[in-house]
């Protein structure tokens, strides 16, 4: 900025001389009597030409320190690959911990890595996720479809590798395990031995931290984990009495008397769940906005069959549901996950769910009503149209309001054929396409069992798969699965 300003202010200043010379040579005819009558427009001319070259060479070099810069020793790319927001959540406190401690950090996410920066940096940290069934978070994929088949070897990179997983799935941080394989084929050389984090594992963590300090000379801060706050529980409704399914329910939250939170459609709330043996943590998808003053939740009874035979309920959900009373407090920290963000622009929107994936859904269409973005196409489903059509009325009022185009309720136990969201998608398979070519932006939101694999073989059927690779790439694919 302030380089841009000087530039700017010389070349006002050589074109004030200019003019001067110009208005000059307009008054008096000759002004410049020491060379010969005739040339002062060539001298004119060559002073022009001059000065600007000297004003392109500057503009120039203002560049090139910057790649240089790029090149350097101590500039360290922190990059991440989430799904969920935790890996992303990492690397912006492992970069401000390594800017504080003075070192040049570029941060960003894979998915916007090009060729060239990757080719360029010498010191990387990487900070992946595993999902689905040890899959590439979705973002990352756009990574290997566009840059990796293209890159040349990597043997000037020295890199450190923190991998986000959770052990009860079969493939503990599976992808995190391949990149690091791919790096090293490349011929890229660890700084450290890849860290793995069992579900935010506290000493995994630690030991990351330590590596981290390894690489800042000066030492880095502690970094303690974002303050958790006391929000009270204001208000629990169940939603689906009577239901076949497990009883849902919703909850209401409000942040404590000096806190202004913010948050945006898509982010998560962690909930520090009180225990015997200690707190656990559990996170849920906030089905508000911040204009709502209050922090929605939509929870589902989860029940545990133990060894014994006898039925308990889920840790986080029972005590939610059931424990907690309302008007008692709730410690919580809000997450960013900004995958799951809304749309930049205008462009329509597709909102696919099921079940409590309806929460993070409901967020974002109240953010687009706020936005006067409107063109919004909900298709949701449950199992009876009886009981399990989460918030009907709000949403039916919305629609009869145009800020929901149109909603799509799918109802699999009603009829004889039971039917789903992605038998909904196949049904109106030239609406979808429709709607994609004016644009429009797909988010899914719910269970990895079913729903999320069953709306994605019927994109694939619907759109193909080059198109569903394209509308990945360009992030108008999105899931928030769990
Ligand atoms: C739907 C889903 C699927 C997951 N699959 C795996 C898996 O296959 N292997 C694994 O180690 N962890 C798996 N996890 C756990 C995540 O990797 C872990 O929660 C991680 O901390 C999430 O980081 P993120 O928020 O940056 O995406 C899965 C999590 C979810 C929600």
């Amino acid at each position: 900025m302030q380089r841009s300003v000087s530039l700017a202010v010389k070349a006002a200043f050589f074109l004030l001389i200019i003019t001067a010379a110009s208005v000059l040579l307009l008054v008096q005819g000759e002004p410049f009597y020491w060379v010969p009558p005739g040339a002062s427009r060539c001298v004119l001319a060559a002073v022009a030409v001059t000065g600007y070259g000297v004003l392109c060479a500057r503009a120039y070099q203002r560049h090139r320190p910057r790649r240089a810069h790029m090149r350097s020793e101590d500039l360290l790319l922190v990059a991440y690959a989430s799904q969920t927001g935790q890996a992303e959540a990492l690397a912006e406190r492992t970069a401000d911990a390594l800017r504080a401690a003075g070192l040049s950090v570029q941060q960003a996410a894979l998915a916007d890595i090009d060729r060239h920066t990757l080719v360029m940096t010498r010191r990387a940290l990487f900070i992946v996720s595993t999902t689905g069934e040890g899959d590439a978070p979705d973002t990352a994929s756009a990574f290997f479809a566009r840059v990796a088949p293209a890159l040349p070897r990597l043997d000037s990179l020295e890199y450190g590798l923190l991998a986000l997983g959770d052990r009860s799935y079969r493939h503990f941080c599976g992808f995190g395990r391949r990149f690091d394989s791919w790096l090293q084929a490349r011929g890229a050389q660890s700084l450290f031995p890849r860290i793995e984090v069992d579900r935010g594992d506290v000493a995994a963590l630690a030991r990351w931290w330590h590596q981290i300090e390894v690489l800042a000379p000066t030492g880095i801060a502690a970094q303690p984990n974002p303050t958790w706050t006391a929000w009270t529980l204001l208000e629990r409704r169940l939603l689906n009495d009577g239901s076949i399914g497990r009883p849902a329910f919703h909850l209401e939250l409000a942040p404590p008397l000096d806190e202004v939170a913010h948050w945006r459609a898509g982010d998560l709330v962690e909930i520090r769940i009180p225990g015997n043996g200690g707190s656990i943590v559990r996170e849920y998808s906030i089905g508000s906005i911040p204009a709502d003053g209050r922090l929605h939740l939509l929870v589902r009874q989860m029940c545990l069959r133990q060894p014994d035979g006898s039925v308990q309920l889920g840790v986080g959900s029972g005590w939610l549901t059931r424990t907690l009373e309302v008007g008692q407090s709730v410690e919580l920290r809000i997450r960013r996950n900004k995958s799951f963000h809304g749309p930049a622009d205008d462009r329509p929107m597709i909102l696919i769910g099921n079940g409590t994936g309806l929460a993070g859904l409901r967020a974002h269409l109240r953010e687009r009503q706020m936005q006067g973005r409107y063109r919004n196409w909900l298709i949701f489903g449950e199992r009876q149209a009886a009981h399990d059509a989460f918030y009907r009325d709000e949403l039916e009022a919305m629609h009869a309001a145009g800020a929901i185009t149109r909603i799509d309720w799918v109802f699999s136990r009603d009829t004889p054929r039971r039917c789903y969201v992605q038998d909904r998608l196949r049904e109106h398979a030239d609406l979808l396409r429709e709607w994609i070519e004016a644009g429009a932006a797909i988010y899914v939101s719910g269970s990895q069992k079913g729903m999320v694999p069953g709306v994605n073989a019927a994109l694939l059927e619907v759109l193909g798969a080059s198109a569903l690779e394209r509308l990945n790439a360009e992030a108008r694919y999105r899931r928030d699965v769990y």
